[in-house]
């Protein structure tokens, strides 16, 4: 039943305020998966030293060009997407000059093109989901390009013609740990509101921080890449058609103390600048066991983290060999995190959706019979603070 709108006022069916005021049945899950790139410009690793230094018309700094190019080598990376190219790199001369004002031009290029990647991404996860846009009760979105209001949310939910009584929320330079966080939310929200689907979407363009190369940029520029992931979650009880790919069993958040200097963004008026210390993938790899046993609690499998299947952001390749060390993980537990990582770079807060879409093609392609992908497994977002997000997964059985 509609209540009257009269003088514009927004439909409210009775039902739906009754029903989201009581709790969903069992633990939230991810119940549909998309992922899109920019579709201009595709840069091979081993190119990018020569590319970027071309582009950004600093190829007399040689000693910083044969630094970049020891960096790119070793990074695990063997492509990546992006927005920019070298027409709006010439059009803009000031995104060259950290001197110079460029914040403006950069919001203006990023405020449609960062609500455009998320609509491809999220497109593909509803379709995938295959209820109407319009049942989607809450959207989270994450991005580290959000520098106005009404923001790229609003912007979305307009263009997928989400109802005007969807329930938004921005998430504003969570930096690579935007996806996971976004993803918890999305577990609380789903499982506190009987009925509720919540469209998670990330959008990340390096426009917003992209510079010639110089000292402090290197290992940035080296790494990121430009893309989106959308995942649509809910709790029970599930609708015909809707299957579980992943349930989100416990999640946390985790502040490693005293180490908000080491990692951090910053709005300044010629972009953001970003800040990586050199010391972050050892912080993680001593922190991530103890984080892990505070989400598992008595359930941890301490004895033998093989035992589970992994969603691990890839960072960086230093990231996932240290999280291998700690964890003594056997070959091939991180497949999953080294194959986005190689194929995209790191998309910060849109990476992990990545990594969670290509461990559940894994897990269909071998028909649910690949060792390295059991029942249980963990999920892991790092980012400035630094925050390590973590959370249970259970990957019900493809036929149950
Ligand atoms: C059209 C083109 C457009 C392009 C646009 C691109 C724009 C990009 C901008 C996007 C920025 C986005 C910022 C987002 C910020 C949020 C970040 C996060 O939340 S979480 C982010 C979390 N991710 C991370 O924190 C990255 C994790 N790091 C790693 O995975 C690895 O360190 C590695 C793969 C980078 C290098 O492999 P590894 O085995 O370590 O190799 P080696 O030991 O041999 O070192 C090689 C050289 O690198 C040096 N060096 C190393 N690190 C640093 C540093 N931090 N600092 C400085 N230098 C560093 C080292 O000293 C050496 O120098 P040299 O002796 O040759 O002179």
């Amino acid at each position: 039943m509609t209540k009257a709108n009269g003088n514009g006022a927004v439909p409210v069916r009775e039902g739906q305020r009754r029903s989201m005021q009581q709790h969903a049945q069992g633990p939230a899950a991810m119940l549909a998966i998309g992922t899109a790139n920019p579709t201009g410009v595709v840069i091979p690793q081993d190119q990018f030293a020569d590319d970027i230094f071309r582009m950004t018309k600093t190829d007399h700094l040689t000693q910083l060009k044969e630094k970049m190019k020891r960096i790119c080598q070793k990074t695990g990376i063997e492509k990546r997407y992006f927005h920019v190219n070298e027409e709006s790199i010439g059009a803009n001369p000031e995104f060259l000059d950290r001197k110079l004002p460029s914040l403006d031009a950069r919001i203006d290029m990023v405020s449609t093109a960062v609500p455009k990647l998320a609509q491809s991404a999220a497109t593909k996860a509803i379709a995938e989901w295959g209820r109407p846009a319009t049942d989607i009760t809450h959207l989270v979105f994450s991005t580290y390009s959000a520098c106005q209001a009404p923001s790229f949310d609003l912007q979305l939910a307009t263009l997928l013609g989400l109802r005007p009584t969807v329930s938004r929320t921005i998430l504003s330079l969570n930096g690579c740990y935007g996806g996971g966080r976004a993803l918890h939310l999305a577990k609380q929200l789903a499982e506190n509101n009987h009925g509720a689907r919540v469209l998670v979407a990330c959008a990340e363009l390096t426009l917003v921080c992209f510079g010639a190369p110089d000292g402090s940029n290197l290992i940035g520029t080296a790494l990121f890449g430009d893309g989106a992931g959308a995942v649509i979650v809910g709790a029970g009880p599930f609708s015909e058609g809707e299957r579980p790919l992943f349930e989100m069993v416990s999640a946390t958040q985790t502040t490693i103390p005293r180490t908000e200097h080491v990692l951090g963004m910053q709005v300044s008026r010629a972009g953001v600048d970003f800040h990586l210390g050199i010391q972050v993938p050892t912080l993680i790899g001593q922190n991530v066991k103890q984080c892990l046993i505070d989400t598992f609690g008595t359930d941890a499998p301490c004895s033998d983290w093989n035992d589970l299947f992994w969603a691990v952001h890839p960072g960086g390749r230093q990231i996932l060999d240290n999280i291998d060390t700690v964890l003594k993980l056997e070959p091939g537990k991180l497949a999953a995190s080294r194959h986005v990582l190689r194929e995209y770079g790191n998309m910060s807060g849109a990476t992990i959706v990545f990594v969670l879409d290509e461990l559940r093609r894994r897990r269909k392609e071998a028909g649910g019979d690949n060792p390295l992908l059991p029942e249980w497994g963990a999920m892991l977002a790092f980012g400035p603070g630094i925050t390590i997000e973590a959370m249970v997964l259970r990957a019900p059985p493809l036929h149950e």
